[in-house]
């Protein structure tokens, strides 16, 4: 049984800053998949990539691995042999339970999970690394350093699966496709007050960025090969090849 996410549902006084703590934790996946569209179809992605990326005797990087669904799928997904996966997130509530889900898998690939902020830790010897959803939860003026050590940490040939909420440059469109986002999470029974709430909590803490920014971004750090392959709403993910 998964726990149901009632966390905005009554109104709450003193709305603080959304982190990522025990409560929001025991609920996540709930929380993740009724509120980003393309979520399963985007981490099915990431198996597929790996299969088609990682290489023997390398390491792969799920950075901001929350419960470690983009881990188990890539470890499910991986054929390479003396590989390591390393699953990085800064939550110690995440990384406990991710620690709980990993176990309850059988599998020969080696996991070490890492509780750290993955601006701080070493990249290196890296075939397939991934950013679902946790660069738009970076200060907006770290994430140029980040993203040029994870391309310094790739072998050339190697991808990076980034996916992002994004703004749109345009305002019209922007505004459409958060309504559509909104649309969304009424579909999955998402109250107008837990909309507006979250929305609330959300302000500060994530700051997304235009497609057009990831790309050049992505360019100036030194990606040879750098698309979109996925987007629905606001929500998408881009692939970036060293
Ligand atoms: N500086 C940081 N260092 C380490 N972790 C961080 C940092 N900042 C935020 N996080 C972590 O990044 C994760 C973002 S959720 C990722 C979903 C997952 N990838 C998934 O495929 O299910 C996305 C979302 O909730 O929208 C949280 O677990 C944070 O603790
Ligand atoms: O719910 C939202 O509006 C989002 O942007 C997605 C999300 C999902 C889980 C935690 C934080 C944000």
């Amino acid at each position: 049984m998964q726990a149901k996410d009632h966390i905005f549902a009554a109104p709450i006084a003193q709305l603080g800053d959304f982190c990522f703590d025990q409560k929001v934790a025991e609920v996540f996946p709930d929380m993740i998949k009724r509120s980003v569209p393309g979520y399963s179809n985007i981490i099915s992605a990431i198996g597929m990539m790996t299969a088609r990326f990682a290489r023997p005797g390398t390491h792969l990087y799920d950075l901001g691995c929350s419960l470690g669904a983009a881990t188990q799928e890539m470890r499910r997904n991986l054929t390479q042999p003396g590989c390591r996966i390393v699953a990085v997130d800064n939550s110690s509530a995440m990384l406990e339970r991710a620690r709980g889900h990993l176990a309850s898998y059988k599998s020969e690939v080696p996991v070490e999970l890492v509780e750290a902020d993955i601006c701080d830790i070493a990249i290196d010897n890296a075939s397939v690394v991934v950013l679902n959803f946790t660069l738009q939860f970076i200060a907006p003026e770290r994430r140029e350093a980040l993203l040029a050590k994870i391309h310094q940490g790739l072998n050339p040939g190697g991808v990076l699966i980034l996916s992002e909420k994004f703004r749109s440059a345009d305002d019209t469109v922007n505004e459409l496709l958060i309504d559509l986002h909104h649309d969304f999470k009424r579909a999955n029974g998402y109250s107008e007050l837990e909309i507006s709430q979250k929305r609330t909590a959300l302000e500060k803490v994530l700051r997304p960025d235009t497609p057009e920014q990831h790309k050049e971004r992505l360019a100036r750090v030194g990606f040879a090969h750098v698309d979109l392959w996925f987007q629905c709403f606001n929500f998408g993910s881009m692939v970036a090849v060293k």
